[in-house]
């Protein structure tokens, strides 16, 4: 079963990141006038040791489970969405597997906990159950089963990488999963319920109202303790969660640059690095989800959205995008002209970065 006193994750390599810094320095531009690209440029060099390095093999590991909140009458999605967008996913038509193909990405769907019995030829099957019990009653799972979830996304995410992935993004599916995030981040952060709490895929006042209330009484009657991240999970977090976790995990073993997606992306990573705090310099943030208490979790992990789009769906679709701007950074690295090539003399330019 999954033991976290066993894993170790590297520092980032300082070698690589001080040559990607000399060589953005050197190329036909103010000093560091391309930004975040140039942040980028140099993380990517510090995770994978490769100053130019080649991200074209890529994918989007998607973890899909329900969540026993539902029950609480906290939203208007019937809970069967999950395993119908699922398919919708697997079959080509779903917002992240567009941006995938797009992107020429990859993309791995899990069931790792739907609650209807669902088929599909690519679908990987590794329920732990049927669903989550309602965090508002009592524990979502057992330790056992977010365990059994973490190893399920660590594995999937180290199969990946086995088969020549080399930059994995991480979504999921799960209707009411921004609940269970919510929790899961004021349990770990002590945040307040009020801001962590948002509207989700889309709520009527009351039931937003009835979420904050369920999301609240959730962590009065499991007392999650924000020192055993792993009890948090299985408390008041899900399947989904949990495997995402382990998902990040392994990126972070493997020397795998992770992209986060929204807001259940950004909080499962915010776990996963309660766990293994090295595990944050392996990722980066696609894009700042509308969620309000997305803010809340990047900023805990002191990371930078590139992406400002106001997204709100999941399912890893933020990814993509950032997949993008790696190629576009990873362009930059590899074909600009360096004032060392002498075509031009800067003078003296001077870096107004602070
Ligand atoms: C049709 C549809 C497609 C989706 N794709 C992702 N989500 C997103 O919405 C859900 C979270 O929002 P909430 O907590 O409000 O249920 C997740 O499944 C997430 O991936 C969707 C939601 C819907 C309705
Ligand atoms: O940011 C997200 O991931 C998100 C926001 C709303 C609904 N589903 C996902």
């Amino acid at each position: 079963m999954f033991d976290i006193e066993k894993i170790k994750i590297k520092p980032l390599c300082m070698q690589a990141m001080d040559a990607a810094r000399e060589h953005l320095d050197d190329l036909v531009k103010p000093i560091g006038a391309l930004g975040g690209m140039e942040e980028l440029a140099v993380r990517l060099a510090g995770i994978t040791g490769v100053v130019k390095g080649d991200y074209s093999k890529r994918a989007v590991l998607v973890f899909a489970a329900d969540n026993g909140i539902w029950d609480e009458g906290i939203s208007p999605v019937p809970q069967e969405v999950t395993a119908a967008q699922t398919l919708n996913i697997l079959n080509g038509l779903a917002g992240v597997s567009v941006l995938c193909r797009w992107a020429n990405a990859g993309l791995r769907v899990v069931d790792v906990g739907i609650k209807a019995p669902i088929l599909h030829p690519f679908l990987i099957a590794r329920k732990v159950c049927k669903g989550t019990a309602s965090i508002a009653q009592g524990p979502a799972m057992t330790r056992q089963q977010a365990l059994e979830a973490m190893q399920t996304g660590f594995d999937q995410a180290q199969e990946l990488i086995r088969g020549g992935v080399r930059l994995l993004g991480i979504g999921e599916m799960g209707i009411c999963n921004t609940a269970t995030s919510a929790a899961v981040l004021c349990a770990l952060t002590g945040a307040q319920v009020t801001r962590a709490v948002g509207k989700g895929a889309g709520v009527d006042e009351a039931a937003f109202q009835k979420k904050r209330a369920c999301v609240a009484r959730a962590l009065e009657v499991n007392k999650p303790d924000p020192q055993d991240p792993i009890g948090v999970l299985a408390k008041v977090g899900g399947l989904d969660i949990a495997a995402m976790a382990g998902a990040y995990i392994a990126c972070g073993v493997n020397g795998i640059p992770a992209v986060v997606d929204g807001y259940i992306s950004i909080v499962a990573a915010l776990a996963a690095c309660r766990l293994l705090p090295e595990l944050r310099d392996y990722l980066i943030a696609s894009h700042r989800s509308f969620e309000p208490g997305y803010a809340l979790a990047v900023e805990a992990l002191g990371l930078r959205p590139m992406i400002h789009l106001d997204m709100r769906l999941g399912e890893g679709s933020g990814c993509p995008l950032a997949f993008a701007v790696i190629d576009a950074a990873m362009a930059v690295m590899r074909e600009m002209g360096t004032f060392s090539q002498g075509n031009i003399d800067a003078g003296s330019l001077v870096d107004i970065r602070e």
